[in-house]
């Protein structure tokens, strides 16, 4: 049951469902993509019921009169039907999931409901995850039908307020947007303009001198980077599958790491003010206090304890001789040469590490090894991070040919997809491998809007330069909005950038040129900072070093060059670079030889063999 019998308030009183969105009406889309999963669709309506008949399924109008509420519509609908299960989805929610209905059967089934609903994970503008749930979509059974009657009878309206006392499925669905809602007549028209993001057009309006023939690399970063939004999905997920994931919430410490002022070495601990800078000092040596144990022990004046490595500092002490500095050791005592250890020495603080109630990570940290050794080190086992992304890609061109096919004359295997694959892949994104698309105006609509329907960007290669683009360009305006520049860069110098959209579904768009080096050169330095953004991580750190360059390089001031470079540490430990031979934006080789990329910056002539230029190390550490 579709339910459309609201009044429409937060909409001026409009019969929401029937207002029109992309080319239909709103609750025409949530039919079109409810109907194929169930069985049979009702609509619940309260108003022009001509009009939602016209849609082309039942119209029920509530049994309740006076307009109370998508409950009043949910008993309606299980009054009227004989199915053993009833799902509801609302009618301004017009990019529900595709498989909204069966996951809530599936969890019905699994954990013997009696209703299952949507739950979603979401970060606020803090980026604070907590849990969202959407008791209108929802799967019942049938027979619960006399406790919403009694429920209603009672005068109650809250959409979960009858849940009480029913098995309930929560369903966790990981992509958040799935669930928009069109609330206001402003949401409907920023829904119809294109989601929520801005327009292409306004963003590029704003930039003085922008010519989309002429883009500095910068400006094309800038653009990109004010145009794309973070997807909203978050999940829980066990530390180690966070690992590479990013962070939707901060880490707020919920203890001390350590809990308690610790000894940092085997020794003796004592009160430091006892110590004397001219003589010795012997202390009488009143037991042990191990890691993990607590021994209670609390040495007066002129007594010690021995404690080992991370054991907790006994009460009034705050001082550790590590053992092999001792003057002397007998068995019930120690004695401290003086200047040998300052008061203070050796402890750790409690908190040191971290502090209770201090943000531990904060939201958006890709979170690598260390990461997960420091939340454990919380104790912490679960982590809200933002769900990944989802990247589709494919190759276009009549020339390419798939690994495994023979290569006819003057073809050329497809080694984008792999590269696209590689780079996709170690961002952390889930990837939807399309295949190659011919040169074909149809084959290209047709795999942009199969994209779209489940894709939160799109890459393509090939096809973005002058002589290839004009069908191109026609069917992107069509889907959406698209600019297709000249970057002035090499390689790299077409791309395609914007949003296209299908299904009522949306995705961004990077369109890279394709010669196999200028495609890996556009990910790295365009679509990798967008998708990060898009993941909701932080922004990457520059983190270019300086080299001496061991040739000559050719340079024109004016555009950007990234070439392919092999960066040694010479014996004296300064660094150098040279070029990796020929730097054709085909020669794949280049790139694979390479270890860095140097990047000479617009405004750079010729570089002279010894002068420093900047490079950007492929390798880190971690
Ligand atoms: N008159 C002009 N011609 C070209 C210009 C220009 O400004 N004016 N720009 C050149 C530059 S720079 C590039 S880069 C390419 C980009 O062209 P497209 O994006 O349209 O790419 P294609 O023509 O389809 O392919 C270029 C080249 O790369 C090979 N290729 C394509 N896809 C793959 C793949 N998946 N695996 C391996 N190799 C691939 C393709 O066979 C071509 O050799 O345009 C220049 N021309
Ligand atoms: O710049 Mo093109 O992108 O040389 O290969
Ligand atoms: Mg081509």
């Amino acid at each position: 049951m579709i339910l459309a019998g609201g009044r429409g308030t937060r909409m001026g009183r409009v019969d929401k469902g029937l207002q029109p969105f992309r080319g239909a009406t709103l609750a025409a889309h949530v039919l079109r993509r409810f109907a194929p999963q169930v069985t049979d669709v009702t609509i619940n309506a309260n108003r022009n019921a001509d009009g939602y008949a016209a849609l082309g399924a039942p119209v029920l109008a509530d049994e309740l009169t006076g307009f109370e509420g998508p409950l009043a519509g949910l008993q309606t609908g299980l009054r009227h039907t004989s199915a053993p299960l009833l799902a509801t989805a609302p009618c301004d929610c017009p990019f529900l999931p595709e498989d909204l209905v069966q996951r809530l059967h599936e969890a019905l089934v699994a954990q013997d409901a009696d209703l299952a609903l949507a739950v979603t994970m979401e970060a606020d503008e803090a980026g604070a995850a907590h849990k969202q749930p959407h008791p209108v979509f929802s799967l019942m059974k049938t027979s619960v039908l006399p406790r919403l009657d009694a429920y209603l009878a009672g005068g109650g309206r809250r959409m979960d307020g009858w849940h009480g006392g029913l098995r309930v499925a929560e369903v966790l669905f990981t992509d958040a947007a799935a669930f928009r809602d069109i609330d206001t007549l402003e949401d409907l028209q920023r829904e119809e303009a294109g989601v929520s993001a801005p327009r292409l057009a306004d963003v590029t309006g704003a930039l003085p001198g922008y010519d989309p023939h002429a883009v500095p690399v910068r400006q094309a970063q800038r653009i990109i980077g004010d145009f794309v939004r973070p997807v909203r999905g978050v999940e829980k997920v066990a530390l180690r599958a966070a690992l590479g994931r990013v962070l939707a919430a901060d880490i707020v410490s919920p203890i001390s790491v350590p809990a308690h002022d610790n000894s940092a070495m085997d020794g003796f601990a004592f009160a430091g003010d006892q110590l004397d800078d001219v003589h010795p000092t012997t202390l009488e040596v009143i037991g042990t206090v191990f890691a993990g144990r607590n021994a209670g022990l609390k040495p007066e004046r002129g007594q010690c304890v021995r404690i080992m490595t991370g054991a907790v500092m006994p009460e009034g002490c705050d001082t550790v001789l590590p053992q092999e500095h001792a003057a002397g050791i007998t068995e019930g005592s120690v004695t401290i040469a003086p200047q040998s250890v300052r008061p203070g020495d050796n402890r750790r603080h409690k908190g040191e590490d971290l502090m209770e109630g201090r943000a531990a990570l904060t939201a958006g940290k890709l979170l690598r090894p260390a990461d997960l050794g420091l939340i454990a080190s919380l104790g912490i086992a679960e982590v809200a991070v933002r769900r990944r992304l989802r990247v589709a890609f494919f190759s276009t061109g009549d020339e390419l040919r798939s690994v495994g096919e023979p290569l006819a004359q003057g073809c050329v295997y497809d080694s984008n997809r792999y590269t696209l694959y590689g780079m996709l892949t170690r961002l952390g994104c889930e990837v939807v491998d399309m295949g190659i698309v011919k040169d074909d105006p149809d084959a290209l609509e047709a795999a942009l809007v199969d994209a779209c329907a489940s894709a939160d960007a799109i890459v393509t290669s090939g096809g973005v330069s002058a002589g290839a683009a004009d069908y191109t360009r026609d069917i992107m305006a069509r889907l959406g909005e698209v600019a297709f520049w000249t970057i002035g860069m090499r390689p790299g110098r077409p791309m395609a950038f914007g949003r296209v959209g299908a299904h009522g579904r949306d995705a961004f768009l990077f369109g890279l040129p394709g010669n196999p080096v200028a495609v890996m050169v556009s990910f790295y330095f365009f679509a990798r900072p967008a998708l990060l953004r898009m993941m909701g991580a932080d922004a990457p750190a520059d983190l270019r070093v300086q080299a001496r360059s061991l040739e000559a390089i050719r340079k024109k001031p004016g555009r950007t060059e990234f070439q392919r470079g092999i960066l040694t540490v010479e014996p004296d430990g300064t660094r150098s670079v040279r070029i990796t031979g020929s730097q054709g934006s085909g020669i794949l080789r280049s790139m694979t030889e390479a270890n860095c990329i140097v990047v000479l910056p617009d405004e750079r002539g010729n570089v002279a063999a010894g002068e420093p230029v900047d490079v950007l190390l492929f390798e880190g550490l971690v």
